[in-house]
């Protein structure tokens, strides 16, 4: 599978560590930036170019990380066919894909830590859609979308 990495100036190590973990696992890592801690980078930034990519197909999945992760997965959210979850633990990173099917983990670098976040990322990468009872509600919020402009086909 392919990957888009994502982040602002405050999450470049994180960013680069968990690269390099989804890589040793046969991930094919795509880095969107930023790439130096001294420059600073908005947030919206990075969170539109990794959300394009997905909507242009050059990779399947995201990972999205600056100081909270919020700022970064909200300006992904607002991309049609985007579903970025914020989460500082294993088990919503898991439930966000099989319930959500969310195709972005966005993390906060200043909340978890690398150990926590490699756990985050596993279980996220390691589960799949539940589909059924949940498709109906993942297609109401693409209604929400289309209601108010936006068109997206997977
Ligand atoms: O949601 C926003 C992120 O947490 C940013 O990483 C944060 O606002 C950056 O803060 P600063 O510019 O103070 O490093």
């Amino acid at each position: 599978m392919k990957v888009g990495f994502g982040c602002d100036h405050v999450a470049i190590e994180l960013k680069n560590i968990l690269k390099e973990h989804l890589e040793e696992k046969g991930y094919e890592c795509v880095d969107y930036g930023a790439y130096d801690p001294n420059v600073k980078v908005n947030y919206p930034e990075p969170g539109l170019k990794v959300a394009e990519a997905i909507m242009r197909g050059e990779v399947e999945k995201g990972v999205l990380i600056c100081g909270t992760g919020i700022g970064i997965s909200l300006a992904a959210n607002k991309v049609p066919g985007i579903r970025a979850a914020v989460c500082s633990e294993p088990y919503s990173a898991k439930l966000t894909v099989e319930h959500n099917n969310a195709n972005i983990i966005a993390m906060g670098a200043r909340v978890v830590g690398p150990e926590l976040a490699k756990m985050i990322v596993d279980e996220f990468f390691g589960a799949k859609f539940e589909g059924g009872r949940h498709a109906v509600r993942v297609q109401m919020i693409s209604d929400i979308e289309e209601k108010y402009g936006a068109k997206w086909h997977e």
